[in-house]
């Protein structure tokens, strides 16, 4: 594996910067024969897609991907897909400011502390900007499996949770914070406006559910199923937590209300029926045949007018105040994201369980 690339049979690896001419995804270990055209990919991009309303970032980016390799008359041929998306609107005379200090909470710092070289337009190639690639390439990770249904959703907000009991899945394409509670999204509107106006920031927390994973998929050790998914969640800009099925709640939990207990399956099958998800579909680093579930905390943006205490490049105090354009709360673009970084981790030990077991 190299240092900028992922997955193990389904690979991909991601290149270019915020303020760049371009940037994109390298797919590499795709099945041949499979349909795929820009179409499938559009939708996604477009989710996840900066400048849709005045909760997000207000950059404006069409984010339209071509394709570059890999695909000939509408088929994957399984040699590398490379895919581009163009920048567009960068105008880097907005971050005046973090060329010279570092903003505390953002990468600028540790960056410089590696690379002794930064591209201060922005957040470079620390920027998720990157994440558009990514979700290009879990789009192709998606054909690969298309027994599997992906959905996440914002689950938290500022600390404000959802209530279950008004989980609508549908509502999630209906308002701007891929909410699946209505009462959820109209709080949530006022509570953002409120920190945008005070020159804040709010993290939030994504859930995404994979239905339709067979049981079978990832390995006892190292290609363990849980472990993939959480490098990979782990891997977005600005995510600080990760849990799978009752993640932290399973250490208050007593041996006989953690465990999912088993009866025989009502269909007849030779599957067991679960009475309970608390595993998140992974039991042993390998797919039960339940749901894979995991929940993502993304952290506030660090990028604010709120002046707050750092250095610059000389290593002197001073206050910083971040102007440009930015996300007010970057777990709700998070959850394309999330999504894509599931199809990937899936596509990839669907791959390597055929390759193992057939
Ligand atoms: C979709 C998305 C959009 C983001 N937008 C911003 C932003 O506008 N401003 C900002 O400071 N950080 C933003 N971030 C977070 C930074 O990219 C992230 O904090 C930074 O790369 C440092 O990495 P770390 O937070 O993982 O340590 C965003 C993250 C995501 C996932
Ligand atoms: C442009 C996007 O989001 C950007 C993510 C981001 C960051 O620091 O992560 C900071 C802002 O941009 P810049 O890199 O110019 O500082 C956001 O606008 C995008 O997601 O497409």
């Amino acid at each position: 594996m190299s240092f900028n690339s992922f997955g193990r049979v389904f690979r991909f690896a991601t290149w270019g910067e915020s303020h760049g001419p371009a940037l994109g995804a390298v797919v590499d270990g795709c099945p041949p024969r499979l349909s795929l055209s820009e179409a499938d990919i559009q939708p996604f991009l477009d989710k996840r897609r900066p400048g849709q309303s005045r909760h997000t970032t207000q950059r404006q980016e069409p984010d339209q991907v071509r394709i570059l390799s890999g695909v000939f008359e509408g088929k994957t041929t399984g040699t590398p897909i490379s895919l581009m998306i163009e920048n567009v609107d960068q105008r880097s005379k907005d971050y005046g400011e973090i060329a010279q200090a570092y903003r505390p909470g953002h990468a600028d710092y540790a960056y410089d502390a590696k690379y002794g070289i930064r591209d201060y337009r922005g957040g470079g190639r620390s920027s998720a900007r990157e994440t558009a690639a990514r979700v290009a390439a879990g789009a192709v990770a998606r054909l690969v499996i298309p027994e599997v249904q992906i959905h996440a959703w914002v689950a938290e907000i500022g600390g404000d949770a959802i209530d279950p009991a008004n989980f609508d899945l549908e509502e999630i394409d209906r308002n701007p914070f891929f909410c699946p509670d209505p009462a959820a999204a109209q709080r949530w509107e006022a509570m953002m406006d409120a920190a945008r106006k005070a020159g804040s920031s709010l993290g939030a927390v994504i859930e995404c559910a994979a239905s339709g994973v067979p049981a079978g998929w990832g390995a006892p050790v190292y290609a363990k199923l849980d472990a993939d998914l959480a490098a990979a969640m782990m891997g977005i800009n600005a995510v600080k937590g990760v849990e799978i099925g009752a993640g932290f709640h399973a250490a208050r939990l007593r041996g006989e209300e953690n465990a999912d207990a088993m009866r025989p399956a009502t269909d007849g099958s030779n599957r067991p029926d679960f009475l309970s998800n608390n595993a998140g579909g992974i039991a042993g680093g390998i797919s039960t045949g339940q749901p894979v579930v995991v929940r993502v905390a993304f952290k506030p943006t660090s990028s604010i007018l709120t002046p707050v205490p750092t250095i610059n490049k000389a290593g002197e105090a001073t206050d910083i105040v971040t102007k440009g354009r930015h996300d007010p709360c970057v777990g709700i673009r998070g959850a394309p994201v999330v999504e894509a970084m599931m199809a990937l981790v899936l596509a990839d030990h669907k791959l390597l369980h055929r390759a193992q077991c057939g």
